[in-house]
C-alpha cells in the first residue's frame, strides 16, 4: 500500500508538474494566440488599408485610363493639326522660297528703276533747263521781230460793204489794193472826187478777211504780253465801220473777235505754262486789263473805216 501510496503521490506529482507544464504551455498558447489575435487584427486593419487604397488605386487608375484615353484622343488630333500644319509650313516656306526670289528680283528691278528714274529725273531736268533757255531765246527772238515789224503799228481793215445801210454798189469803183511788190497787202487806194488817194499800212485786210486772219496778226501780240512786255491794242474808226465787229465779234466760233480770242490765248497758254512753274495773275478793268507781272496788256484796235467817199476817223473804242 505504502508503495502505492508512493507511487500514486509520485504519479500526482508528476501529473501535478504536467498540469503546471500544461498550464504554462496553455499560457503560452494563449499569450500566442493573443498576439496572433493581436497581429490578425493588425493585418485586417492593414488589408482594409490597403483594400481601400486598392479600391482608391482602381479609381484613379480608371480615372487615369479616362484620362489618357482623352489624351490620346487630344494627341491623335494634335498630330493630325501637327501634320496639317506641317504640310502649310511647307507649303509657307515654299511660298516664302518663290517670295525671296521674287522679292530679290524685284528689289533688283527696283534698283535699276532707280537708276533709270535718277537718269530720267536728270534728263528732265536738262531738258526743263533747255526749255527755258529756249523760251528765253524765243521771247527775245519774238518780241526782236516785234520790234523790228515797228512798236506802233497801223492795220486798216474795210469791213464789207452792208447792202442795207451803205449806197448801192459803189464800193469797188472807190476801193482798190494795189498789187505792186512794195505794197501788196499793206496799201489801200481810194477814189475821192475822181481822185485817186493811196495809203499804206503796216497791214490792210479787205473786205474778205475773216475774224481769224485779223488774229493772226494780233496774236503775236498777246503773245508779247504774255511774254512779259507792254502792249495795247485799241481799235479806232467812224461809227459803223466795224469796231465792235472786230473788238468782240458776234455769236458763232469763226464770229469771235480779238478781244475773245486774246483771251482764250491767255488763258491757254498761261495753263500751259503752269507746268513751268509760272503762275499769272490777271485783272480785268472796263478797257480790258490783263496783268502780267508788272506788265499790261490793254486790248483795243485802231480801226480806219474806209468808206465810198474816201477815210474818216471816227470814234475811239
Ligand atoms: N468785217 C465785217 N464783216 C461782216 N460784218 C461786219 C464787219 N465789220 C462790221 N460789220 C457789220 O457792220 C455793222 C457795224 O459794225 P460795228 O457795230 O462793229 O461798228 P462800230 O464801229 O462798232 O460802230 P459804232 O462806233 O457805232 O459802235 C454791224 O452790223 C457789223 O456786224
Amino acid at each position: 500500500f505504502q508503495s502505492s501510496q508512493k507511487e500514486a503521490i509520485r504519479v500526482k506529482e508528476e501529473l501535478r508538474k504536467e498540469v503546471e507544464c500544461l498550464r504554462a504551455d496553455l499560457q503560452q498558447v494563449r499569450e500566442d494566440r493573443d498576439q496572433s489575435v493581436a497581429q490578425l487584427n493588425t493585418l485586417t486593419a492593414e488589408l482594409a488599408t490597403y483594400s481601400e487604397q486598392a479600391r482608391k488605386s482602381s479609381k484613379d487608375s480608371e480615372l487615369l485610363r479616362i484620362k489618357a484615353a482623352a489624351f490620346e484622343e487630344t494627341c491623335s488630333s494634335q498630330q493630325e493639326q501637327i501634320e496639317t500644319l506641317q504640310k502649310q509650313l511647307a507649303v509657307a516656306t515654299e511660298k516664302l522660297k518663290h517670295a525671296d526670289v521674287t522679292a530679290i528680283e524685284a528689289m533688283t528691278g527696283y534698283e535699276s528703276q532707280k537708276e533709270t528714274i535718277k537718269d530720267l529725273e536728270e534728263r528732265l531736268a536738262y531738258a526743263e533747263f533747255q526749255i527755258i533757255e529756249a523760251d528765253k531765246l524765243r521771247k527775245k527772238l519774238h518780241n526782236t521781230i516785234l520790234e523790228l515789224k515797228g512798236n506802233i503799228r497801223v492795220f486798216c481793215r474795210v469791213r464789207p460793204f452792208l447792202s442795207d445801210t451803205d449806197s448801192n454798189g459803189q464800193e469797188e469803183a472807190i476801193i482798190s489794193y494795189p498789187s505792186s511788190v512794195e505794197n501788196a497787202g499793206r496799201g489801200i487806194d481810194l477814189m475821192n472826187q475822181g481822185q485817186k488817194c493811196s495809203f499804206s499800212y503796216d497791214k490792210v485786210f479787205d473786205h474778205s478777211a475773216s475774224q481769224d486772219d485779223v488774229f493772226v496778226e494780233m496774236s503775236q501780240l498777246v503773245q508779247s504780253a504774255l511774254d512779259g512786255y507792254k502792249v495795247c491794242i485799241f481799235a479806232y474808226g467812224q461809227t459803223g465801220s466795224g469796231k465792235t465787229y472786230t473788238m468782240m465779234g458776234k455769236p458763232g466760233r469763226d464770229q469771235k473777235g480779238i478781244i475773245p480770242r486774246s483771251l482764250e490765248q491767255i488763258f491757254k497758254t498761261s495753263q500751259s505754262l503752269e507746268s513751268q512753274g509760272w503762275k499769272y495773275c490777271m485783272q480785268v478793268s472796263p478797257c480790258i486789263t490783263l496783268q502780267y507781272s508788272s506788265c499790261n496788256i490793254v486790248l483795243s484796235m485802231l480801226l480806219l473805216r474806209h468808206l465810198h467817199t474816201g477815210v474818216n476817223v471816227g470814234n475811239i473804242q
